[in-house]
Protein backbone atom coordinates (compact mmCIF):
# COMPACT_ATOMS: atom_id res chain seq x y z
CA UNK A 1 0.00 0.00 0.00
CA UNK A 2 1.13 3.53 -0.72
CA UNK A 3 0.58 6.08 2.01
CA UNK A 4 1.69 9.00 -0.18
CA UNK A 5 -0.37 9.21 -3.33
CA UNK A 6 -2.05 11.68 -5.68
CA UNK A 7 -5.66 12.58 -5.08
CA UNK A 8 -7.26 15.06 -7.51
CA UNK A 9 -3.83 15.93 -8.91
CA UNK A 10 -2.16 16.78 -5.59
CA UNK A 11 0.18 14.57 -3.58
CA UNK A 12 -1.38 13.53 -0.28
CA UNK A 13 0.06 12.07 2.90
CA UNK A 14 -2.70 9.69 3.93
CA UNK A 15 -5.69 12.05 3.47
CA UNK A 16 -3.88 15.36 3.79
CA UNK A 17 -2.77 17.37 0.74
CA UNK A 18 0.91 18.00 1.39
CA UNK A 19 0.79 21.58 0.07
CA UNK A 20 -1.41 22.38 3.10
CA UNK A 21 1.35 21.05 5.35
CA UNK A 22 3.89 23.29 3.60
CA UNK A 23 1.57 26.27 4.07
CA UNK A 24 1.23 25.63 7.76
CA UNK A 25 4.71 24.43 8.73
CA UNK A 26 6.96 25.71 5.96
CA UNK A 27 9.63 23.79 4.06
CA UNK A 28 11.79 21.78 4.16
CA UNK A 29 9.60 19.50 6.22
CA UNK A 30 9.64 15.76 6.85
CA UNK A 31 6.20 14.13 6.71
CA UNK A 32 5.57 10.70 8.22
CA UNK A 33 2.51 8.47 7.93
CA UNK A 34 1.50 6.94 11.23
CA UNK A 35 -0.44 4.18 9.48
CA UNK A 36 2.61 3.27 7.40
CA UNK A 37 4.86 3.04 10.47
CA UNK A 38 2.31 0.85 12.24
CA UNK A 39 1.61 -1.41 9.28
CA UNK A 40 5.28 -1.88 8.44
CA UNK A 41 6.00 -2.94 12.02
CA UNK A 42 2.99 -5.27 12.07
CA UNK A 43 4.17 -6.93 8.86
CA UNK A 44 7.31 -8.12 10.69
CA UNK A 45 5.38 -9.05 13.81
CA UNK A 46 2.95 -11.18 11.82
CA UNK A 47 5.62 -12.71 9.60
CA UNK A 48 7.41 -14.15 12.64
CA UNK A 49 4.29 -15.12 14.57
CA UNK A 50 5.15 -18.83 14.29
CA UNK A 51 7.95 -18.32 16.85
CA UNK A 52 8.32 -16.53 20.13
CA UNK A 53 9.71 -13.27 18.78
CA UNK A 54 10.29 -9.59 19.37
CA UNK A 55 10.60 -6.93 16.67
CA UNK A 56 13.14 -4.42 17.97
CA UNK A 57 12.89 -1.37 15.74
CA UNK A 58 16.36 0.08 14.97
CA UNK A 59 16.10 3.55 16.47
CA UNK A 60 18.92 4.97 14.35
CA UNK A 61 16.73 4.87 11.24
CA UNK A 62 14.33 7.48 12.59
CA UNK A 63 14.52 8.41 16.24
CA UNK A 64 11.73 10.98 16.42
CA UNK A 65 9.88 10.50 19.72
CA UNK A 66 6.50 10.29 17.98
CA UNK A 67 7.73 7.45 15.75
CA UNK A 68 9.13 5.60 18.77
CA UNK A 69 5.96 6.23 20.75
CA UNK A 70 3.69 4.89 17.99
CA UNK A 71 5.82 1.74 17.89
CA UNK A 72 6.02 1.41 21.68
CA UNK A 73 2.21 1.49 21.81
CA UNK A 74 2.15 -1.52 19.48
CA UNK A 75 4.48 -3.42 21.78
CA UNK A 76 7.67 -2.90 19.80
CA UNK A 77 11.10 -3.53 21.21
CA UNK A 78 14.03 -1.32 20.25
CA UNK A 79 17.59 -1.69 19.00
CA UNK A 80 19.76 1.18 20.24
CA UNK A 81 23.38 2.18 19.73
CA UNK A 82 23.90 4.96 22.26
CA UNK A 83 22.81 6.39 25.58
CA UNK A 84 21.00 9.10 23.65
CA UNK A 85 18.94 6.51 21.81
CA UNK A 86 18.05 4.76 25.08
CA UNK A 87 17.01 8.11 26.56
CA UNK A 88 14.76 8.64 23.54
CA UNK A 89 13.20 5.19 23.92
CA UNK A 90 12.47 5.91 27.59
CA UNK A 91 11.10 9.38 26.83
CA UNK A 92 8.82 7.87 24.19
CA UNK A 93 7.39 5.29 26.60
CA UNK A 94 9.41 2.35 25.26
CA UNK A 95 10.24 -0.60 27.49
CA UNK A 96 13.94 -1.00 28.39
CA UNK A 97 13.30 -4.69 29.03
CA UNK A 98 12.54 -4.97 25.31
CA UNK A 99 15.62 -2.99 24.27
CA UNK A 100 18.88 -4.39 22.93
CA UNK A 101 22.07 -2.34 22.85
CA UNK A 102 24.28 -2.71 19.75
CA UNK A 103 27.35 -0.79 18.59
CA UNK A 104 31.13 -1.17 18.64
CA UNK A 105 32.11 1.58 21.07
CA UNK A 106 29.93 1.52 24.20
CA UNK A 107 31.39 3.76 26.91
CA UNK A 108 31.37 2.95 30.64
CA UNK A 109 28.79 5.65 31.17
CA UNK A 110 26.53 4.15 28.50
CA UNK A 111 26.88 0.64 29.91
CA UNK A 112 26.05 1.87 33.41
CA UNK A 113 23.00 3.79 32.18
CA UNK A 114 21.74 0.76 30.27
CA UNK A 115 22.29 -1.59 33.23
CA UNK A 116 20.53 0.74 35.59
CA UNK A 117 17.52 0.83 33.31
CA UNK A 118 17.43 -2.94 32.98
CA UNK A 119 17.86 -3.37 29.24
CA UNK A 120 17.13 -6.73 27.66
CA UNK A 121 20.60 -7.45 26.29
CA UNK A 122 23.96 -6.01 25.28
CA UNK A 123 24.95 -7.02 21.75
CA UNK A 124 28.69 -7.17 22.30
CA UNK A 125 31.15 -6.57 19.48
CA UNK A 126 34.63 -7.23 20.95
CA UNK A 127 36.58 -8.87 23.78
CA UNK A 128 37.57 -5.57 25.46
CA UNK A 129 33.89 -4.63 25.45
CA UNK A 130 33.06 -7.87 27.30
CA UNK A 131 35.70 -6.97 29.89
CA UNK A 132 34.26 -3.50 30.26
CA UNK A 133 30.66 -4.66 30.68
CA UNK A 134 31.80 -7.30 33.18
CA UNK A 135 33.64 -4.65 35.20
CA UNK A 136 30.79 -2.13 35.20
CA UNK A 137 28.22 -4.79 36.10
CA UNK A 138 30.47 -6.00 38.93
CA UNK A 139 30.80 -2.48 40.28
CA UNK A 140 26.99 -2.09 40.26
CA UNK A 141 26.44 -5.53 41.80
CA UNK A 142 24.56 -6.69 38.70
CA UNK A 143 24.79 -9.44 36.11
CA UNK A 144 24.69 -8.12 32.57
CA UNK A 145 22.75 -10.07 29.92
CA UNK A 146 24.97 -10.41 26.85
CA UNK A 147 24.87 -11.63 23.31
CA UNK A 148 27.90 -11.79 21.06
CA UNK A 149 27.53 -10.24 17.67
CA UNK A 150 29.10 -12.66 15.28
CA UNK A 151 30.42 -11.60 11.96
CA UNK A 152 29.53 -14.47 9.62
CA UNK A 153 31.65 -13.21 6.69
CA UNK A 154 28.76 -13.06 4.26
CA UNK A 155 28.57 -10.65 1.37
CA UNK A 156 25.36 -8.66 1.79
CA UNK A 157 25.55 -7.48 -1.84
CA UNK A 158 24.80 -3.90 -0.89
CA UNK A 159 26.65 -0.55 -0.93
CA UNK A 160 30.13 -1.04 0.64
CA UNK A 161 29.47 1.68 3.25
CA UNK A 162 26.46 -0.19 4.61
CA UNK A 163 27.79 -3.73 4.43
CA UNK A 164 28.68 -4.91 7.92
CA UNK A 165 29.04 -8.70 7.85
CA UNK A 166 32.34 -9.10 6.01
CA UNK A 167 35.67 -9.96 7.61
CA UNK A 168 37.08 -6.54 6.76
CA UNK A 169 34.21 -4.69 8.49
CA UNK A 170 34.64 -3.36 12.03
CA UNK A 171 31.56 -5.13 13.36
CA UNK A 172 31.21 -8.22 15.51
CA UNK A 173 33.51 -11.12 16.33
CA UNK A 174 34.66 -13.42 13.52
CA UNK A 175 32.46 -16.49 13.51
CA UNK A 176 35.44 -18.85 13.66
CA UNK A 177 36.59 -17.22 16.92
CA UNK A 178 33.14 -17.00 18.47
CA UNK A 179 33.05 -20.43 20.16
CA UNK A 180 36.21 -19.67 22.07
CA UNK A 181 34.98 -16.21 23.02
CA UNK A 182 31.70 -17.66 24.32
CA UNK A 183 33.68 -20.12 26.45
CA UNK A 184 35.66 -17.35 28.09
CA UNK A 185 32.55 -15.21 28.47
CA UNK A 186 30.90 -18.03 30.48
CA UNK A 187 33.69 -17.67 32.99
CA UNK A 188 33.10 -13.94 33.54
CA UNK A 189 31.28 -13.57 36.85
CA UNK A 190 29.14 -10.54 36.06
CA UNK A 191 27.94 -11.61 32.61
CA UNK A 192 25.00 -13.77 31.75
CA UNK A 193 25.27 -15.25 28.25
CA UNK A 194 21.80 -15.31 26.74
CA UNK A 195 22.02 -14.90 22.99
CA UNK A 196 23.77 -14.73 19.66
CA UNK A 197 23.21 -11.85 17.28
CA UNK A 198 24.28 -10.86 13.82
CA UNK A 199 23.56 -8.05 11.37
CA UNK A 200 25.16 -8.27 7.95
CA UNK A 201 24.24 -4.98 6.33
CA UNK A 202 21.50 -2.67 5.24
CA UNK A 203 19.28 -2.37 2.15
CA UNK A 204 19.52 -6.08 1.27
CA UNK A 205 17.30 -6.92 -1.67
CA UNK A 206 17.52 -10.70 -1.70
CA UNK A 207 17.12 -13.37 0.94
CA UNK A 208 20.18 -15.47 0.15
CA UNK A 209 22.72 -13.53 2.26
CA UNK A 210 20.32 -13.73 5.23
CA UNK A 211 19.95 -17.48 4.72
CA UNK A 212 23.73 -17.98 4.44
CA UNK A 213 24.33 -15.97 7.60
CA UNK A 214 21.63 -17.82 9.51
CA UNK A 215 23.06 -21.23 8.55
CA UNK A 216 26.44 -20.23 9.92
CA UNK A 217 25.02 -18.75 13.10
CA UNK A 218 22.88 -21.83 13.77
CA UNK A 219 25.87 -24.13 13.49
CA UNK A 220 27.62 -21.96 16.04
CA UNK A 221 24.59 -22.31 18.33
CA UNK A 222 24.87 -26.12 17.97
CA UNK A 223 28.54 -25.99 18.89
CA UNK A 224 27.76 -23.84 21.89
CA UNK A 225 25.15 -26.39 23.02
CA UNK A 226 27.90 -29.05 22.92
CA UNK A 227 29.87 -26.79 25.26
CA UNK A 228 26.87 -26.55 27.60
CA UNK A 229 26.13 -22.95 26.63
CA UNK A 230 22.42 -22.48 26.23
CA UNK A 231 21.32 -19.74 23.84
CA UNK A 232 17.86 -18.36 24.63
CA UNK A 233 17.39 -15.91 21.85
CA UNK A 234 18.79 -15.38 18.40
CA UNK A 235 18.86 -11.84 17.12
CA UNK A 236 18.95 -11.91 13.32
CA UNK A 237 19.47 -8.14 12.99
CA UNK A 238 17.89 -5.77 10.50
CA UNK A 239 18.83 -5.01 6.94
CA UNK A 240 15.78 -5.85 4.85
CA UNK A 241 15.74 -3.43 1.93
CA UNK A 242 12.99 -1.23 0.57
CA UNK A 243 11.83 -0.10 -2.83
CA UNK A 244 13.57 3.15 -3.79
CA UNK A 245 13.71 2.87 -7.58
CA UNK A 246 13.53 -0.53 -9.27
CA UNK A 247 14.37 -2.86 -6.40
CA UNK A 248 11.87 -5.55 -5.45
CA UNK A 249 13.08 -6.57 -2.00
CA UNK A 250 11.44 -9.49 -0.23
CA UNK A 251 8.49 -8.61 1.98
CA UNK A 252 8.82 -9.44 5.69
CA UNK A 253 6.60 -12.49 5.00
CA UNK A 254 8.89 -13.70 2.20
CA UNK A 255 11.91 -13.08 4.38
CA UNK A 256 10.37 -15.12 7.22
CA UNK A 257 9.41 -17.86 4.76
CA UNK A 258 12.98 -18.13 3.48
CA UNK A 259 14.29 -18.55 7.02
CA UNK A 260 11.53 -20.92 8.16
CA UNK A 261 13.18 -24.23 7.10
CA UNK A 262 16.16 -23.32 9.27
CA UNK A 263 14.25 -21.99 12.26
CA UNK A 264 11.23 -24.22 12.54
CA UNK A 265 12.54 -26.96 14.83
CA UNK A 266 14.50 -24.67 17.09
CA UNK A 267 13.45 -23.56 20.51
CA UNK A 268 14.76 -20.09 20.11
CA UNK A 269 13.15 -16.74 20.59
CA UNK A 270 13.81 -14.69 17.47
CA UNK A 271 14.68 -11.01 17.73
CA UNK A 272 14.74 -8.74 14.70
CA UNK A 273 16.15 -5.24 14.28
CA UNK A 274 14.54 -3.71 11.21
CA UNK A 275 14.93 0.03 10.73
CA UNK A 276 14.67 1.09 7.11
CA UNK A 277 11.93 -1.41 6.24
CA UNK A 278 9.70 0.17 8.90
CA UNK A 279 10.49 3.87 8.54
CA UNK A 280 11.87 4.34 5.00
CA UNK A 281 8.69 4.37 2.97
CA UNK A 282 6.73 5.84 5.85
CA UNK A 283 8.18 9.29 5.17
CA UNK A 284 8.85 11.96 2.56
CA UNK A 285 10.82 15.18 2.55
CA UNK A 286 8.95 18.15 1.16
CA UNK A 287 10.96 20.98 -0.34
CA UNK A 288 10.30 24.17 -2.32
CA UNK A 289 11.98 25.24 -5.55
CA UNK A 290 13.78 28.53 -4.89
CA UNK A 291 15.27 29.07 -8.34
CA UNK A 292 15.51 27.49 -11.74
CA UNK A 293 19.01 27.96 -13.08
CA UNK A 294 19.67 26.90 -16.67
CA UNK A 295 23.36 26.78 -17.57
CA UNK A 296 25.13 25.70 -20.72
CA UNK A 297 25.73 22.20 -19.39
CA UNK A 298 22.74 21.54 -17.14
CA UNK A 299 19.51 22.87 -15.78
CA UNK A 300 19.51 23.15 -12.01
CA UNK A 301 16.48 23.34 -9.75
CA UNK A 302 17.76 24.91 -6.54
CA UNK A 303 15.56 23.82 -3.66
CA UNK A 304 15.38 24.77 0.01
CA UNK A 305 16.39 21.29 1.26
CA UNK A 306 20.03 20.26 1.07
CA UNK A 307 22.54 17.57 1.98
CA UNK A 308 22.32 18.70 5.60
CA UNK A 309 18.64 17.64 5.53
CA UNK A 310 19.03 14.46 3.49
CA UNK A 311 22.58 13.16 3.23
CA UNK A 312 22.00 9.84 1.46
CA UNK A 313 22.35 11.07 -2.16
CA UNK A 314 25.60 12.89 -1.35
CA UNK A 315 27.06 10.14 0.83
CA UNK A 316 26.08 7.01 -1.09
CA UNK A 317 25.02 8.44 -4.47
CA UNK A 318 21.70 6.90 -3.57
CA UNK A 319 18.66 7.45 -5.77
CA UNK A 320 15.39 8.57 -4.23
CA UNK A 321 12.34 9.36 -6.26
CA UNK A 322 11.51 13.06 -6.63
CA UNK A 323 7.99 14.09 -7.59
CA UNK A 324 6.16 17.34 -8.09
CA UNK A 325 3.39 17.85 -5.56
CA UNK A 326 1.06 19.01 -8.35
CA UNK A 327 0.67 16.24 -10.88
CA UNK A 328 -0.15 18.44 -13.85
CA UNK A 329 1.70 21.47 -15.07
CA UNK A 330 1.74 23.66 -18.18
CA UNK A 331 5.51 23.96 -17.94
CA UNK A 332 7.64 21.78 -20.20
CA UNK A 333 9.42 18.72 -18.93
CA UNK A 334 13.16 19.34 -18.62
CA UNK A 335 16.01 17.28 -17.19
CA UNK A 336 17.01 18.83 -13.87
CA UNK A 337 19.68 18.34 -11.26
CA UNK A 338 17.85 18.97 -8.00
CA UNK A 339 20.39 20.69 -5.76
CA UNK A 340 20.47 22.41 -2.38
CA UNK A 341 21.94 25.77 -1.34
CA UNK A 342 25.01 24.28 0.41
CA UNK A 343 28.46 25.21 -0.84
CA UNK A 344 29.47 21.72 -1.96
CA UNK A 345 29.29 20.24 -5.43
CA UNK A 346 28.14 17.05 -3.71
CA UNK A 347 25.03 18.84 -2.45
CA UNK A 348 22.46 17.23 -4.68
CA UNK A 349 19.23 15.39 -3.99
CA UNK A 350 18.77 13.97 -7.46
CA UNK A 351 20.43 14.16 -10.87
CA UNK A 352 18.98 14.14 -14.38
CA UNK A 353 15.35 14.07 -13.30
CA UNK A 354 12.74 14.67 -16.00
CA UNK A 355 10.30 17.04 -14.36
CA UNK A 356 7.99 19.94 -15.17
CA UNK A 357 8.77 22.54 -12.54
CA UNK A 358 8.56 26.26 -11.89
CA UNK A 359 10.05 28.48 -9.26
CA UNK A 360 7.96 28.19 -6.08
CA UNK A 361 6.75 24.64 -6.80
CA UNK A 362 6.84 21.98 -4.12
CA UNK A 363 8.74 18.73 -4.64
CA UNK A 364 8.50 15.54 -2.60
CA UNK A 365 11.54 13.35 -2.07
CA UNK A 366 10.25 9.87 -1.48
CA UNK A 367 11.49 7.06 0.79
CA UNK A 368 12.97 9.61 3.19
CA UNK A 369 11.56 8.27 6.46
CA UNK A 370 14.70 6.30 7.34
CA UNK A 371 18.21 7.77 7.59
CA UNK A 372 16.74 11.12 6.57
CA UNK A 373 16.22 13.49 9.46
CA UNK A 374 18.25 11.11 11.64
CA UNK A 375 21.40 11.88 9.62
CA UNK A 376 20.72 15.60 9.25
CA UNK A 377 23.09 18.29 10.48
CA UNK A 378 23.45 22.04 10.80
CA UNK A 379 26.13 22.30 8.12
CA UNK A 380 26.25 25.81 6.62
CA UNK A 381 24.39 26.94 9.78
CA UNK A 382 21.10 25.72 8.48
CA UNK A 383 18.40 25.08 11.08
CA UNK A 384 17.12 21.53 10.85
CA UNK A 385 13.73 20.86 9.28
CA UNK A 386 10.41 20.44 11.05
CA UNK A 387 8.84 16.96 11.23
CA UNK A 388 5.14 16.20 11.11
CA UNK A 389 3.15 13.00 11.44
CA UNK A 390 -0.08 12.49 9.55
CA UNK A 391 -2.85 10.22 10.70
CA UNK A 392 -5.88 10.04 8.39
CA UNK A 393 -6.82 13.69 7.95
CA UNK A 394 -4.97 14.90 11.05
CA UNK A 395 -1.53 16.50 11.08
CA UNK A 396 0.65 16.57 14.19
CA UNK A 397 3.80 18.64 14.48
CA UNK A 398 6.24 16.15 16.02
CA UNK A 399 9.37 18.28 15.90
CA UNK A 400 9.51 22.02 15.63
CA UNK A 401 11.72 23.59 13.02
CA UNK A 402 14.98 24.73 14.60
CA UNK A 403 15.38 28.46 15.02
CA UNK A 404 18.41 30.59 14.24
CA UNK A 405 18.99 30.92 18.00
CA UNK A 406 19.03 27.12 18.37
CA UNK A 407 22.02 27.09 16.04
CA UNK A 408 24.41 28.61 18.55
CA UNK A 409 22.70 27.83 21.84
CA UNK A 410 25.44 26.51 24.10
CA UNK A 411 28.29 28.29 22.30
CA UNK A 412 30.38 30.89 24.11
CA UNK A 413 32.70 33.62 22.97
CA UNK A 414 35.85 34.14 25.04
CA UNK A 415 35.55 37.17 27.33
CA UNK A 416 38.40 39.68 26.69
C1 LIG B 1 23.16 -3.58 14.54
C2 LIG B 1 22.16 -3.02 13.58
N1 LIG B 1 20.88 -3.42 13.69
C3 LIG B 1 19.92 -2.93 12.88
C4 LIG B 1 20.21 -2.01 11.89
C5 LIG B 1 19.09 -1.52 11.03
O1 LIG B 1 19.31 -1.79 9.73
P1 LIG B 1 18.20 -1.54 8.62
O2 LIG B 1 17.78 -0.13 8.75
O3 LIG B 1 18.90 -1.81 7.38
O4 LIG B 1 17.08 -2.48 8.91
C6 LIG B 1 21.53 -1.58 11.72
C7 LIG B 1 21.90 -0.67 10.62
O5 LIG B 1 22.30 -1.17 9.57
C8 LIG B 1 22.52 -2.09 12.61
O6 LIG B 1 23.79 -1.68 12.50
N1 LIG C 1 22.61 5.30 6.84
C1 LIG C 1 22.51 4.21 5.92
C2 LIG C 1 22.22 2.92 6.57
C3 LIG C 1 23.16 2.63 7.64
C4 LIG C 1 22.72 1.50 8.41
C5 LIG C 1 23.21 1.60 9.80
N2 LIG C 1 23.89 0.42 10.26
C6 LIG C 1 21.57 4.55 4.78
O1 LIG C 1 21.05 5.60 4.72
O2 LIG C 1 21.36 3.78 3.90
Amino acid sequence: MNYFDYQAGTLHAENVPVDKIAEQYGTPVYIYSRTAVENHWKAFDEAFSAYPHLVCYAVKANSNLAVLNVLAKQGSGFDIVSMGELARVLAAGGDPAKTVFSGVGKTEQEIEYALQHGIRCFNVESIPELDRINAVAGRLGKKAPVSIRVNPDVDAQTHPYISTGLKENKFGIAIEDAREVYRSTQAMPHLNVVAVDCHIGSQLTSVSPFVDALERVLSLIDELAEDGIEIKHLDIGGGLGIHYRDETPPTPAEYAQALAPLLKDRELEILLEPGRAIAGNAGILLTKVEFIKPTEAKCFAIVDAAMNDLLRPALYQSWQNIQTVKQHSHTEVVSYDIVGPICETGDFLGKDRELAIDQGDLLAIRSAGAYGFAMSSNYNSRPRAAEVMVEGDKVHLVRERETINDLFAGEHVIQA
